[in-house]
């Protein structure tokens, strides 16, 4: 099982996947991007936000995937595979190249590797304006609300036209129920 879970910043992924730890005890859990040993450099340059070219930022992240994949998901095939964020954030947060051109480069950063299952917590307009207001901001989180909502769209667009396996969840319910409906749609 390759499991990822997905959402735009504060939508509560660290919070979900902190009772993922103490359900699935044999699980390894990873992230994106940082989860390799270059991986945790890529995101340092990545969300430091030194890279002033889009493309280049893309990239950086398609980088910390490739190495991902290969090195975490792909070598704990016979484990559970837990990620925070995925080729998902990476399609929808490059919102300045067409979807189409965006999910060929990732599926060759995969090499054609798909999460089994896709967690996505949607967040409403407001309650992330109230989230967000109580954070302290990286380069990337401070583009603003109206762009988290559009990249949440695209996230949401991309998990329907990759044909995945997946669950939308609202992300103001509580925490037990967001958990609740998590562990259904896994046990299905
Ligand atoms: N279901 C929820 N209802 C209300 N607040 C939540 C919920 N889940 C998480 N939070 C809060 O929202 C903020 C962002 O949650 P977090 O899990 O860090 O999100 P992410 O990892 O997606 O950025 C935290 O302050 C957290 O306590
Ligand atoms: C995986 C990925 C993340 N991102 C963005 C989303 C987030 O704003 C940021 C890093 O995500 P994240 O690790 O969730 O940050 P935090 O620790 O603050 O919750 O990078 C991309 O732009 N492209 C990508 O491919």
């Amino acid at each position: 099982m390759y499991i990822v879970i997905e959402g735009i910043d504060t939508a509560g992924k660290s919070t979900q996947l902190d009772i993922l730890a103490n359900k699935y005890k044999d699980a390894v859990f990873t992230k994106e991007p940082g989860g390799t040993k270059i991986g945790s450099k890529l995101r340092q340059m990545v969300l430091g936000g030194e890279a002033k070219s889009k493309l280049a930022e893309m990239f950086l992240f398609l980088a910390d995937r490739a190495e991902h994949m290969q090195e975490i998901v792909n070598k704990n095939k016979n484990k559970i595979v837990i990620s925070d964020r995925s080729m998902i954030s990476g399609i929808a947060y490059a919102k300045h190249l067409p979807l189409d051109d965006v999910i060929k480069l990732n599926l060759l950063a995969t090499e054609n590797t798909l999460p089994s299952h896709v967690i996505l917590l949607k967040l409403s307009k407001e309650e992330l304006k109230k989230r967000l207001s109580l954070k302290e901001h990286d380069s990337i989180e401070s583009r603003g609300i109206d762009y988290l909502i559009d990249i949440q769209n695209r996230m949401e667009e991309t998990i329907k036209k990759l044909n995945l396996n997946y669950i939308f969840i609202d992300a103001s319910l509580s925490i037990e129920k967001i958990s609740k409906n998590i562990e259904d749609f896994l046990n299905e």
